[in-house]
């Protein structure tokens, strides 16, 4: 599959504070990316660096395999990584003409990405009469007006109303169901799992978790569990695929699991080592919890 853009080692440092922590990750073809982390982990300094905006202290990235210089691939990127900056009197299809002029495009998209983004029958009103969804639509239809091959957003919902929220989200999945690679910095899990197919997790500019936004998702939870000789359950438990880490309570040990496991396997296991439990709880652990986890750890 091809790769739109590969980030090697990429870090940033203002002064003392490191805002981007030696990450690396690659984007794919035709997926949905979500950059997630809270304010200040580092997701629009990453976005400025791969668009050419930033300088990285050190580290690298390259677009499409290389076979174009940095410069020359930001013309097949579509990128909004500020608030839009149109004119306030001017209708959306004058912004959008003034935007194909100054970037040498062809107008005869125009209309085509209104459409897009839902707003072509108010292509002709002024937009300092728009409402901040529209504002914001209107930017996406500027960015699609070269045909990119990947849309880059920087927060797209926020200061939405739910209504708002809803449209984007729904333009971004049809956006990438024709093919466009999509890369987003969120700060919302719920967003991040509804429209993205893959997430780079960051906290304070370091990534936590690159993957599938379904295996971030993997519920397997963990287990309270107690024996009269704890030391020994201790090391029963090291050895097990299913056992994560290992916490010592007052009350016993909680076991974080890498795979499911059903507690009568778990019983049987310990008997067969000449443990006898004295307590074995399974706890489920919600999404919400554990994104708050992965970003909270160090
Ligand atoms: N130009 C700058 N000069 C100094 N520090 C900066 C600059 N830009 C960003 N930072 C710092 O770098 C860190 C990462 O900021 P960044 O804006 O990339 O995070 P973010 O995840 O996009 O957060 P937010 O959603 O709040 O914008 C923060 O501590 C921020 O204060």
């Amino acid at each position: 599959m091809e790769t739109i853009l590969e980030i090697n080692q990429l870090h940033k440092n203002y002064g003392a504070l490191t805002a981007v922590d030696r990450i690396s990750f690659q984007i794919k073809k035709g997926h949905v990316y979500g950059i997630l982390g809270p304010n200040g982990s580092g997701k629009s300094t990453t976005l400025g660096m791969v668009l050419n905006v930033v300088n990285p202290t050190s580290g690298d990235y390259t677009w499409f395999e290389g076979n174009t210089s940095n410069h020359d691939a930001l013309k097949r990127i579509g990128a909004i990584i500020e608030r839009p900056n149109f004119y306030p009197s001017m209708s959306a299809v004058q912004n959008l003409e003034l935007v194909c002029k100054i970037k040498n495009i062809d107008p005869s998209k125009i209309e085509e990405k209104l459409t897009v983004v839902d707003l072509l029958s108010r292509k002709h009103s002024p937009f300092k009469t728009y409402s901040l969804g529209m504002k914001q639509r209107l930017a996406i239809a500027s960015a699609l007006l070269n045909d990119p091959e990947i849309l880059i957003l920087d927060e797209p919902t926020n200061g939405l109303d739910p209504k708002g929220i809803r449209q984007i989200r729904d333009i971004i999945q049809q956006i990438a169901s024709n093919g466009t690679t999509i890369l987003l910095a969120s700060h919302l899990l719920d967003e991040v799992e509804k429209v993205c197919t893959d997430v780079v997790v960051l906290r304070n500019g370091k990534m936590l978790y690159s993957g599938p936004v379904g295996e971030m998702n993997r519920n397997h939870g963990s287990i309270f569990i107690d024996a009269a000789n704890r030391d020994a359950l201790h090391e029963f438990l090291k050895d097990k695929p299913y056992a994560g880490s290992i916490t010592k309570h007052d009350d016993g040990l909680e076991v974080k699991l890498y795979e499911d496991v059903d507690n009568a396997q778990i019983n049987k296991d310990a008997f067969e080592s000449g443990i006898i439990l004295s307590k074995l709880l399974h706890k489920k652990q919600s999404l919400e919890d554990q994104f708050i986890e992965l970003t909270n750890q160090n």
